[in-house]
């Protein structure tokens, strides 16, 4: 059987009315994300990758088609608060320590002392930054910081994570700690990850779904269904069957760009 749908997309368009004309970010976007996937968004600068994110979060409003989370409008899972949300750089309050700055969403949404306190412990245990509590941002290392925002998107523990190339700043062994982090984070907890990103391997090494995106317009070039086994060490980016999936996500984005005239 089938697990839920957490995302449904049908023919979903949304052109931004810019100053020079209208462009269209989002084409006939149709697809389904199901409950527990992590699914990867991969495709050049400019496909819409965070454009699809922002609907989803409710921060954009598509121009045409339908978009359901959890079975919600945009709006409905928003005040739900059926998502957290990881930007491309943390974020985080310099003048907050790093707990304050995980409290922050459990204040506005009224979670009471005891509560929060709780909250917080589990999602910096969750990413392996218990001890740093008190300590302010700056006084973390960058793959510290993207990993104390993640904290604060987990700690309200919505089911599905929305994630904007959470490591894309970051060099390149920092990020493979943390992309295998992430997997065991995302195996304990069972949620439902989207996650954009630039990088091939890393699309391949933490999906079980990868969706190939192309600019101009913005649309779903392929959908590829991982075949990899749930646990990854990361030589399994050594395996003939990761360097087949990232040969055919090479493909696709190439592909898209030879409809770019
Ligand atoms: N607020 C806006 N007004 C006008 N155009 C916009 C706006 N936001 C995005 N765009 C355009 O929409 C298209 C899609 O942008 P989007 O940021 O979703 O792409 P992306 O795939 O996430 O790119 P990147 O990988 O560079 O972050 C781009 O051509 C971008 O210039």
């Amino acid at each position: 059987m089938q697990a839920p749908s957490v995302v449904s997309a049908k023919d979903l368009c949304l052109t931004y009315q810019a100053n020079d004309g209208p462009v269209r970010a989002l084409s006939d976007v149709n697809l389904d994300v199901r409950k527990g996937d992590f699914v990867s968004f991969i495709g050049p600068s400019g496909c819409g990758k965070t454009t699809f994110l922002r609907v989803i979060a409710d921060l954009e409003k598509s121009t045409s088609g339908e978009i359901s989370i959890n079975g919600m409008t945009p709006e409905e899972a928003r005040k739900a608060r059926a998502y957290g949300y990881v930007f491309q750089a943390p974020a985080l309050y310099p003048w907050r320590t790093i707990e304050s700055n995980i409290a922050l969403p459990l204040e506005i949404m009224g979670y009471g002392g005891a509560d929060r306190a709780r909250r917080i412990a589990e999602a910096l245990d969750l990413v392996s930054l218990s001890g740093f509590e008190k300590k302010f941002p700056w006084q973390l290392s960058g793959g510290m910081q993207q990993r104390a925002s993640i904290a604060r998107a987990l700690a309200f523990d919505a089911d599905l994570l929305l994630m904007d190339e959470p490591f894309g700043a970051l060099d390149e062994i920092v990020r493979d700690h943390l992309n295998e982090e992430l997997l065991k984070l995302w195996t304990r907890t069972n949620k439902t990850i989207c996650f954009v990103t630039h990088s091939i391997p890393e699309a391949v090494y933490l999906s079980t779904k990868i969706v190939v995106m192309s600019p101009r317009p913005g649309r779903v070039t392929d959908v590829i269904d991982s075949t990899l086994p749930a646990d990854r060490p990361l030589d399994i980016r050594d395996t003939p069957e990761f360097l087949e999936i990232a040969h055919r996500v090479r493909e696709g984005l190439r592909t898209g760009h030879s409809h770019e005239v």
